[in-house]
């Protein structure tokens, strides 16, 4: 089979994507430093950026050269993954990174695919749903940086590319001939419908010699399985724990709100603070960690509510930096186990930490995996990645169990 090659927006799409292969018996590794070399011994890997959100040309300077690599690594097919609520603005990232890779690749036709039907994301008629909502109505239309306000595709993708964009509807997928309208198709990108995993098989089948494909981590799913022993190939190392979210999602709030009811210490971080005195909001909170007893699983937040969102060009940036000097603060004080919420925080949580690649390991639930990284000073540390929009309410109290 093909060494496939995933460029990822973002972190926790990236080990999102990264448990989906394992669980169809592949074995991929996440490279978390753009410098790095690609993992030996793997069949899947994963190139982690931090895309999403970053200046146009940086993001597509960015996806280039993690594809360079990975094509130079050996690997012959492309994913691109972003996320399964489309996340971007009319500028990006997704229709210029795509349309890079596509020119570099000399891909024909490139199929969009976001839908992750696991986790409530499909595709009907061209439009995204988000559970019984339209992408629209749900609280993507709340998110910080990229608030989704449309639901079709490719309404959304136009704006941001300079190719063409078609949709190719359920009959077709379902029709046996899919491979077929792909090649027929005159536009080079084609949003394609699915509901089901069983959509996304079609649709896998379909592509299965494209050399560029792109969307979410369901275009994993539907991959024909590899035949690799999925376990966990580590242990977790003996230590604290801890939660830090720098999501402003409804269900990482949900999951703030869940752990607090049930007894776990809990502090919002001081994101007004952070404008004026960083060091002394850092150094309080890591003093209120300090406090709590070692065996508890502390949880440190910046959005309990949407009203904690601040506006401010700096102000997310800021916060990504300070959870992220919490996060390795925490690790050199004993913390050898943490859940990161948000996406562009896990980049930045992983970035500080100096981990250069995560091993998959236990899956927590649809789209979240435990994974273990060694830090800048040689730290062992596992870390659940987590999508702000993903995980069971009750995730912060009970994923550590996957990791015994
Ligand atoms: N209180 C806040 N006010 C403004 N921005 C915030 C606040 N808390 C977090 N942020 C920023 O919002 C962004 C959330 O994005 P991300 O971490 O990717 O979460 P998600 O996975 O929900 O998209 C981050 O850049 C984070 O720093
Ligand atoms: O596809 C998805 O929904 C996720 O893998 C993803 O990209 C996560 O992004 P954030 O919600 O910004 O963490």
């Amino acid at each position: 089979m093909p060494k496939i090659g995933v460029i990822a927006d973002d972190f926790t799409g990236a080990t999102d994507i990264a448990t989906a292969y394992a669980s169809r018996g592949y074995r991929p590794v996440v490279l978390t430093d753009p410098a790095g070399q690609a993992g030996a011994g793997a069949d899947v890997v994963v190139a982690a950026l931090k895309s999403r959100t970053a200046p146009v040309e940086e993001a597509v300077a960015a996806s280039v050269t993690a594809y360079d690599r990975l094509r130079a690594a050996g690997c012959e097919r492309f994913v691109f993954k972003y996320c399964s609520t489309f996340d971007s603005t009319d500028r990006g990232n997704i229709g210029p990174v795509l349309d890079a890779l596509a020119d570099r690749t000399g891909a024909r036709h490139v199929v969009v695919v976001p839908a992750f039907p696991a986790n409530g994301r499909t595709v009907y008629l061209g439009h995204l749903f988000v559970g019984d909502q339209l992408l629209e109505n749900s609280p993507m239309r709340h998110h910080p940086l990229t608030p989704m306000t449309r639901s079709r595709l490719a309404e959304i993708l136009r704006p941001q590319t300079r190719y063409g964009v078609g949709e190719i509807h359920l009959t077709t997928v379902h029709s046996g001939r899919l491979a077929q309208a792909v090649a027929d198709a005159a536009e080079r990108y084609l949003v394609l419908d699915a509901i089901t995993d069983d959509d996304l098989a079609a649709i896998a089948a379909a592509t299965a010699d494209d050399v560029l494909v792109s969307g979410g981590a369901g275009l994993a799913l539907g991959a024909p399985t590899g035949g690799s022993d999925p376990a966990q190939a580590w242990q977790a190392r003996p230590g604290r724990r801890l939660v830090v979210c720098g999501s402003a999602s409804a269900r990482t709030r949900e999951q703030i709100a869940y752990a607090t009811a049930h007894g776990h210490p809990a502090l919002r971080l001081d994101v007004a603070g952070l404008a004026g005195r960083p060091g002394e909001v850092i150094r309080s909170t890591m003093d209120w960690f300090g406090e709590q007893d070692p065996g508890s699983v502390p949880v440190i937040y910046s959005v309990g509510d949407p009203g904690d969102v601040q506006s401010g060009p700096e102000t997310a940036a800021r916060t990504e930096n300070a959870l992220a000097t919490i996060v390795a603060t925490a690790v050199e004080r004993g913390v050898t186990q943490c859940i990161v919420a948000g996406g562009e925080t896990s980049g930045a949580v992983v970035g500080r930490l100096g981990v250069t690649a995560l091993r998959i390991g236990s899956p927590i639930s649809p789209g979240v995996c435990w994974a273990e990284g060694t830090t800048g000073t040689g730290d062992r540390v596992a870390l659940a990645l987590k999508s702000g929009n993903f995980g069971t309410p009750e995730m912060f109290a009970t994923a550590w169990e996957a990791l015994r």
